[in-house]
């Protein structure tokens, strides 16, 4: 069963379309990377899953729990950590994780229960008493992932979870979310592509309010190269003249220059659904006398997928 279940949610400001019918389903175990340039609609929808924003069109369920019907029940099965640290700077952990318990309905010994339990299972022990705002970022966010999981909830919603973080603390937050993943159903909205191929089992992608890709991040970067893209690099600066030679020996590719730097250009040459034959393209190159630096089959970064696929909607 889906712990989330969002269908063909829609939201208008004034004449523009946040977001466009959106659906999207997370399971028990799912760990799912919300991707998107700035302005796509990541917060919009992610608002409305949790119940903080009605849509025009659409439903969210959590945990087979309508959002909008039923606020009170879906959001107790909710954990949201929210960009940035958490309020009340001033109060102790202990205090501010003992205030956002009791505001989701726990006390006495269940209440002593949970803050023991995440106290050990966020590292938070050795900063137990102090005050939230004399802490470092990284300490900081685990007390907001704290404060999401203190009720244990079956969802959580990250937003930017590790943004800010150093690699250390990066590394720790990622750790964390991987360990507590397979009881529950986490959404991240992340602007960091390798935090996605570190922690995410599948990412979705949403540009101009609409889902451009929704898959595991491994089929993403197969789908975009898959053997069929090759990369040459050329020793000459002249683009044009670099472009004009190369593209009688590349049997149709389609060819984009990816940059040029220190006298080279490199070029992208994309074979469609033809499998690429770097070593036939590379001794047709030398055939023709141009001055090969490099040739070899593209492997592409989550980066470049991730501005394939949303490009065209800028
Ligand atoms: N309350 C609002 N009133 C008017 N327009 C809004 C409101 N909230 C969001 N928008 C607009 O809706 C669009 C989607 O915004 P949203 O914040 O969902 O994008 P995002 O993908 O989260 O962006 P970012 O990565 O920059 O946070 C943007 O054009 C934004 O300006």
């Amino acid at each position: 069963m889906s712990l989330v279940s969002a269908q063909k949610l829609s939201k208008r400001f004034g004449e523009m379309i946040a977001v466009d019918n959106v659906s999207l389903d997370v399971a028990r175990g799912e760990v799912v990377g919300f991707l998107g340039p700035n302005g796509a609609g990541k917060s919009t929808t992610m608002k409305m899953i949790s119940g903080f924003l009605e849509p025009d069109r659409g439903a969210a369920e959590i945990c087979g729990v309508d959002v909008w019907s039923h606020p009170e029940e879906a959001k107790s099965r909710l954990g949201y950590l929210p960009e940035g640290a958490p309020a009340y700077g001033d109060m102790p952990v202990a205090d501010f994780l003992r205030f956002c318990g009791r505001m989701r309905g726990l006390k006495g010994a269940g209440l002593r229960n949970r803050l023991a339990e995440m106290a050990d299972r966020v590292r938070l022990t050795e900063v137990w008493s102090r005050p939230i705002e004399t802490l470092s970022k990284g300490y900081r966010r685990r007390v907001g992932i704290a404060q999401a999981l203190i009720h244990d909830p079956d969802v959580l919603i990250l937003d930017e979870p590790t943004d800010g973080l150093d690699p250390n603390q990066k590394h720790e937050m990622r750790t964390l979310i991987r360990t507590i993943a397979p009881e529950k159903s986490i959404i991240v909205s992340t602007h960091i592509l390798e935090e996605v191929e570190a922690i995410c089992s599948r990412a979705v992608i949403i540009a101009r309010g609409q889902v451009v890709a929704d898959s595991t991040p491994q089929d993403l970067l197969e789908r975009a190269a898959n053997g069929r893209a090759i990369r040459v690099t050329i020793g000459s600066p002249e683009e044009k003249a670099v472009v004009e030679k190369v593209k009688p020996c590349s049997d149709g590719a389609d060819l984009e220059v990816m940059e040029r730097r220190n006298g080279s250009t490199r070029l992208l040459l994309r074979y469609g659904d033809t499998p690429a034959d770097a070593t036939e393209l590379a001794k047709r190159l030398r055939d023709a006398e141009l001055p090969v630096e490099e040739v070899g089959l593209w492997r592409p970064r989550l980066e470049d997928v991730f501005r394939d696929v949303t490009t065209p909607y800028h």
